[in-house]
């Protein structure tokens, strides 16, 4: 069986290696020549934990290629993915432009009979309307027929998810296409779910906007127990043991970014819409999420009062750790806000430098290592959690910094192990510990003095 990939981006390249990995006969396809060239030499464009190798090994092996002639990809293509991006509109809708024009080309260039399988996220329908474009096109006498096969991986955890993943969706109203499908992912013995189309696409949404729902909750959560005194970490332990509820996306910081969830729950509010259906719980969701992406800079501000000359050093870059990507990263809104107050701002990230410097250009500074990054700083503000900064000893914060304060939007360190060094440190649904050189400006996020607080815990 020959299959066929249209994009090349985080799922298309993943999809790909990971089919030729499993033996199959693979070539992918992008409208963008560089990507292909790239590939073709055994570069992975994106940064995603093993993909690099396992691109070689299948290129030696002759079993993936890459081309930027669709012609090429799709005329005797037996099975077609299509992983091309759908990115938002400026109405939150799925701009489907890439999917279409995908469909569009497979319909001129198909010269037999295929399966062609939707992995990019798609509002319910768009499947129908894919065949319809590639019926309006196709040649005499073949059969194509749709799939909705939506994609869960996570970035940065893409190969794995690929081979252990929980579910594996195949929607279609053909069952002689499901058969296809299916025998291709039969092999990772992973549990197979066969669906109507419409369902399918609506799966797909439905969890990420339930995951993104978790997401939100915690964070509420995590401000009501930093004005109660509780500490949110032990909180959803307690909570995530009860196996109903789970302990998993229950981490409270500053908001989900990435590529997908700020625009698939936009989507879902705009797909319930048409329908006249006002979906105001995930309405909230996006809410809560905006005004988490907001809250490092608005302690930071209620904390040292004006921001206006401080060397701010904004550590992690990317939406979350082991990717390079930067799409709606809560970095972008953090640095944005806090050269809009006037702060001078250097930015860390182990990866995703390079992909930072084309957005943020010459209105910050970048340092390749987390020592620079915060020396001399006047504040440090933890926005992923790479295992680097993770793990960065607490003990060379007062060493490099001026008067260490530390905004730790992922709650990388044990409040502990703080309190054992002379920082502030503010979290996010945990006490705050304000050492006595700190400035002495009273947030107002919490009524409690340190010691108070400390004694609880
Ligand atoms: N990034 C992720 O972790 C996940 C993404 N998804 C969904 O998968 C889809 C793809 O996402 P990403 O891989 O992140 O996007 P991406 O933006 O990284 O890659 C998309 C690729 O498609 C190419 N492309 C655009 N039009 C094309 C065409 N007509 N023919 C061939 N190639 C074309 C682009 O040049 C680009 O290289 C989206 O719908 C996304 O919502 C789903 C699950 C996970
Ligand atoms: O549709 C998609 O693109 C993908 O979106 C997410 O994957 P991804 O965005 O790669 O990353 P996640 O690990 O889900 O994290 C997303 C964001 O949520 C944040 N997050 C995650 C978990 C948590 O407990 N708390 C939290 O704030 C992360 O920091 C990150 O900014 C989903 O997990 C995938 O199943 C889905 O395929």
């Amino acid at each position: 069986m020959k299959i066929a990939v249209a994009g090349t981006g985080y799922v298309g390249l993943i999809t790909g290696v990971c089919l030729a990995e499993m033996g199959h006969v693979v070539v992918c396809t992008d409208i963008r020549e560089d990507k292909i060239q790239m590939l073709q030499s055994g570069c992975s464009p994106v940064y995603e934990p093993g993909i690099a190798p396992m691109l070689k090994k299948n290129l030696q092996a002759g079993r993936i290629r890459f081309t930027a002639d669709p012609e090429i990809a799709y005329n005797d293509a037996d099975l077609i993915f299509i992983a091309v991006g759908t990115p938002e509109n400026p109405d939150g809708t799925a701009n489907l432009d890439h999917v279409y024009e995908a469909a569009y080309t497979i319909g001129l260039c198909l010269n037999q009979d295929s399966v062609v399988c939707t992995k990019s996220t798609v509002p319910v329908g768009t499947n129908e309307r894919i065949s319809e474009i590639i019926h309006s096109v196709q040649h005499d006498g073949i059969k194509v027929h749709p799939v909705s096969t939506p994609e869960f991986l996570r970035e940065g955890n893409g190969i794995y998810d690929f081979f252990h993943g929980d579910r594996i969706i195949i929607g279609t109203e053909s069952a002689e296409a499901a058969r296809v499908v299916e025998q291709v992912f039969l092999p990772l013995k992973i549990p197979i779910i066969k669906t109507d189309t419409r369902s399918a696409e609506m799966i797909k949404y439905a969890s990420n906007a339930f995951l993104a729902t978790k997401i939100s909750f915690i964070n509420e959560i995590a401000a009501i127990c930093e004005k109660v005194g509780a500490n949110i970490e032990e909180v959803a332990y307690g909570i995530g043991k009860d196996e109903r509820i789970n302990p998993q996306f229950l981490k409270a910081g500053i908001g989900y970014g990435g590529s997908c969830f700020p625009k698939d729950t936009k989507a879902l509010v705009q797909i319930a819409g048409n329908v006249q259906h006002p979906f105001e719980l995930l309405e909230s969701v996006i809410k809560v999420n905006n005004r988490q992406q907001a809250i490092a800079v608005k302690k930071a501000k209620e904390l040292l009062g004006s921001l206006l000359g401080k060397r701010v050093a904004v550590l992690g870059l990317a939406f979350k750790p082991d990717t390079d990507d930067l799409r709606e990263s809560a970095s972008l809104i953090i640095v944005k806000a806090l050269l809009a107050e006037g702060a001078s701002v250097i930015g860390y990230d182990p990866i995703a430098t390079e992909n930072a410097k084309k957005i943020f250009g010459q209105t910050i500074e970048f340092s390749d290592n987390l020592q620079t990054a915060i020396l001399q700083a006047e504040l440090a503000i933890i926005v992923t959690e790479w295992d680097h900064i993770k793990h960065f000893p607490l003990e060379k914060y007062p060493t490099l910094m001026k008067n260490p304060i530390i905004i730790d939007g992922r709650n990388c360190y044990s409040l502990a192990d703080v309190r054992k060094h002379p920082i502030t440190y503010i979290s996010i649904g945990r006490a705050s510990i304000h050492h006595e050189n700190a400035p002495s400006s009273n947030p107002s996020w919490e009524g409690k003095n340190d010691e108070t607080i400390i004694s609880n815990l």
